[in-house]
């Protein structure tokens, strides 16, 4: 079968280590996980460019850059990202920006001719509020979103949907991940526009540090999340570039929740804060539950190997040491 199966492939991409990748974002969370995971297995041709020096929301750059790089494959990790605070207060940046990148990104790279695989980055939130647990890949589109984020899901759907699209009419191999919440090194750590996780480490270690009382934390403390590391997601993404080339999206999760109350008493320990924890009940909580299904990549062979205790501490210690 080609491209337009819904199948998996014998391995080429880490086979294909002088050809040339652009990791789109490299300088975010993803993006530079990503590079890391490439560097270390030995890509040697990597494309990366800076917000500064190529705005991908600009067709006409966008469309020269490809032109003039013509990279074999493409990891796009860009993105306007935030927690839930940042997509429930600018609608119009999260829909919008997301769109274009991703819009002008995945057209260019087909266009320019020498692009012979191509990885859209989605995110958990494209599935409905309050779809089934675990969340299989076809739940998508059953049921309404969740408020909090639905402009910056659509954007996402409109990529799986993309990439779908020019595999049907082009027989191109494009393909998504789906990732859980995930966290590490080079993550947001701004006080209201970053996710939780990276959000509680700051806050708990200013807190240590001024010897205050009491942290404050968002919400109700009930919404249960699954933490994915993000060099766990690099591997998995190395992965499906190898071995996956198929129609369907595919979740990448670590497959254990934890509530936001766990979560919390868990980085507070990591952080050494002794005072007390205070619920702000007038923030929102977002979707109650979204916890993935992901037996499909695991069927394909991958599966996580960092855990969230783990994956604090040394989130923890780059923080420290990147302050
Ligand atoms: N973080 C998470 O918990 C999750 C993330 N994901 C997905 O993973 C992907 C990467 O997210 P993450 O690494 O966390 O995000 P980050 O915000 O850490 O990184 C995003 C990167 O995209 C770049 N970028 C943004 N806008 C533009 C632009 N107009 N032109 C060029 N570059 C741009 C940023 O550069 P600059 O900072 O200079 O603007 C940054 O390097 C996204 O698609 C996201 O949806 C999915 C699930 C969870
Ligand atoms: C990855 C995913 O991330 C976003 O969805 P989210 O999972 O709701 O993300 P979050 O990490 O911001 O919050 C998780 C929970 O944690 C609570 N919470 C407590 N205290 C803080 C806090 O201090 N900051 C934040 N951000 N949340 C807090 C918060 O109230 C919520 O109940 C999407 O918008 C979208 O971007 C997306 O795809």
């Amino acid at each position: 079968m080609g491209p337009s199966g819904n199948e998996t492939l014998p391995g080429s991409f880490l086979s294909d280590k002088t050809a040339k990748v652009f990791v789109a974002g490299h300088r975010g969370l993803v993006g530079s996980a990503v590079v890391r995971k490439l560097q270390s297995l030995g890509f040697e041709n990597l494309v990366l460019r800076t917000h500064k020096e190529l705005d991908l929301t600009r067709q006409s750059g966008v469309e020269s850059f490809f032109n003039q790089e013509r990279p074999k494959y493409v990891i796009l990790s860009a993105a306007k990202v935030g927690g839930i605070h940042a997509n429930n207060t600018y609608p119009a940046d999260f829909i919008s920006i997301n769109l274009q990148i991703q819009t002008n990104v995945i057209d260019a790279a087909y266009g320019c001719g020498s692009v012979q695989k191509l990885l859209f980055l989605g995110s958990s939130c494209i599935y409905p509020k309050f779809a089934p647990q675990p969340i299989t890949e076809d739940a998508l589109l059953t049921a309404p979103l969740e408020p909090t984020n639905e402009w910056y899901a659509v954007a996402k759907i409109a990529g799986i949907k993309m990439c779908q699209a020019y595999r049907l009419q082009y027989n191109w191999d494009a393909i998504s991940a789906m990732p859980t919440n995930l966290y590490g090194p080079n993550d947001n750590f701004h006080p209201e526009n970053s996710h939780v996780l990276p959000a509680l480490i700051r806050r708990f270690h200013e807190a240590k540090v001024s010897n205050a009382k009491e942290v404050v934390v968002w919400g109700t403390g009930s919404p249960l999340r699954e933490f994915l590391h993000v060099d766990d997601l690099a591997d998995a993404v190395v992965f499906m570039m190898d071995k996956y080339s198929g129609l369907s999206h595919l979740n990448v999760g670590s497959g254990k929740e934890v509530t936001i109350k766990e979560l919390a008493e868990h980085v507070k320990e990591v952080v050494g804060f002794e005072g007390e924890l205070v619920w702000d009940k007038t923030k929102p909580d977002g979707t109650p539950r979204k916890l993935m299904d992901s037996s499909k990549l695991a069927g394909v062979g991958w599966t996580p190997k960092i855990s969230l205790r783990d994956g604090l501490v040394e989130t923890y210690k780059w923080y420290l040491e990147h302050l």
